[in-house]
């Protein structure tokens, strides 16, 4: 009998997008492209998880290639510990191809998670359903926006069911990737149905700017610097603005100046504006008018990039952009810019036969 190769390939994700704080999703045209080989063989195995890993793309360098480090294979050994497989069929071998930048915002370590996920439903033929995938992404990806979006593409609105009354994970108390593994290497089986989602339309106008700072903020560093609590206004005024973009959005020719103030947000940017030199000013000085083309401004995910939708005249937006990081104190802010598309199609796991 021959072997099988199952090439999975995830979508980066820009999560908040300015009041959907934790919430809403798009799932952008920039991939983690991950592909697995197995052959069936009476050989014994020589490592404890079956699995050789190897990298390639952006930042990969530092990436840890122990698979029970690795965030990719460590998500893939839990979801099949859960389900009675100790280890990868053996052996496996798994080729990561990433081009998501790492610790910028644009959802990796979401895409990673997610990707870990499809992987074990692949080579241990599990047949887990899309959101029972989802269920096990959250136990280690606390927060829903950037999994939802990964795994099931588009625009996508989110939430966990209620943590104390039904034994979710703690949304509040992210485990940072990287961290060590718990005990046995796993969270535990999750609940069923954690999280649930809802695709919204998005014009398919609008397409995505994104300027991506050359730093990394890791996504547990800007988490901490959230308040515990917020001002009744405050909330009220991100949830103004959040009911109005989920429709927004979609219309067929997006209102600029609707989309503008739509995405102004006043729960997480507010607090990590010191994180991001460069912030303040891009979201106090462009708007439509200024900026023809322009539908909205925001940080992505939890930073440091930059994501401006639009309609139209995409590098200039760009440009005044990434003017305003070039001066910035000490020699400015070195940035990277992509035009992104907002794909529709999510995470996909294509399993093909070897040819004997
Ligand atoms: N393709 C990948 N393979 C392994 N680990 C990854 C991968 N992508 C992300 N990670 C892990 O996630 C971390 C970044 O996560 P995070 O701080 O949440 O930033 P991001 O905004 O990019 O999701 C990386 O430093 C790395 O530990
Ligand atoms: N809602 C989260 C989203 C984090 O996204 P990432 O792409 O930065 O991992 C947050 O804002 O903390």
């Amino acid at each position: 009998m021959g072997g099988t190769t199952y090439n999975i390939r995830v979508p980066a994700t820009s999560a908040n997008i300015g009041p959907g704080f934790d919430v809403m999703g798009l799932s952008l045209s920039l991939y983690l492209d991950v592909t697995a080989h197995t052959t069936p063989t009476t050989a014994p195995s020589t490592s404890s998880s079956n699995i050789t890993l190897a990298y390639t793309g952006t930042n990969s360098s530092g990436l840890p290639l122990d698979p029970e480090s690795n965030l990719i294979t460590r998500t893939a050994l839990y979801v099949l510990s859960c389900l009675g497989h100790p280890r990868f069929p053996h052996p496996t071998t798994v080729h990561v191809d990433n081009r998501i930048p790492l610790g910028r915002g644009l959802g990796s370590s979401g895409a990673a998670v997610v990707a870990g996920v499809l992987l074990a439903n692949a080579v241990a033929h599990l047949g887990l359903s899309q959101q029972r995938m989802l269920d096990y992404c959250l136990m280690i990806e606390h927060h829903p926006d950037n999994v939802a979006a990964a795994l099931v593409g588009g625009f996508v609105a989110s939430y966990l069911v209620d943590v104390d009354r039904e034994g979710a994970p703690q949304s509040e108390a992210p485990v940072p990737p990287g961290s060590p593994a718990q005990p046995h290497g796993h969270p535990g089986v999750p609940p069923e149905n954690i999280g649930h989602f809802l695709r919204l339309g998005c014009s398919p106008r609008i397409r995505a700017v994104a300027i991506i700072p050359q730093f990394e903020l890791a996504t547990a560093k800007a988490r901490a610097a959230l308040p515990p609590s917020y001002a009744t206004k405050d909330v009220v005024f991100n949830l103004q603005r959040l009911a109005v973009l989920t429709t927004a959005l979609g219309r067929e020719t997006p209102d600029p100046w609707l989309i503008y103030r739509a995405m102004e947000d006043r729960v997480h940017q507010p607090y990590r504006m010191h994180l991001i030199p460069g912030l303040p000013e891009i979201l106090a000085t462009f708007n439509p008018d200024n900026t023809p083309g322009l539908l909205g401004i925001c940080l992505s995910g939890a930073g440091p990039t930059i994501l401006a939708l639009a309609i139209d005249n995409f590098d200039e937006i760009a440009a005044k952009i990434r003017a305003v990081f070039d001066r910035q104190p000490d020699g400015g802010v070195q940035t990277v810019y992509k035009l992104l598309d907002i794909v529709s199609e999510g995470a996909t796991c294509i399993e093909t036969a070897d040819e004997d």
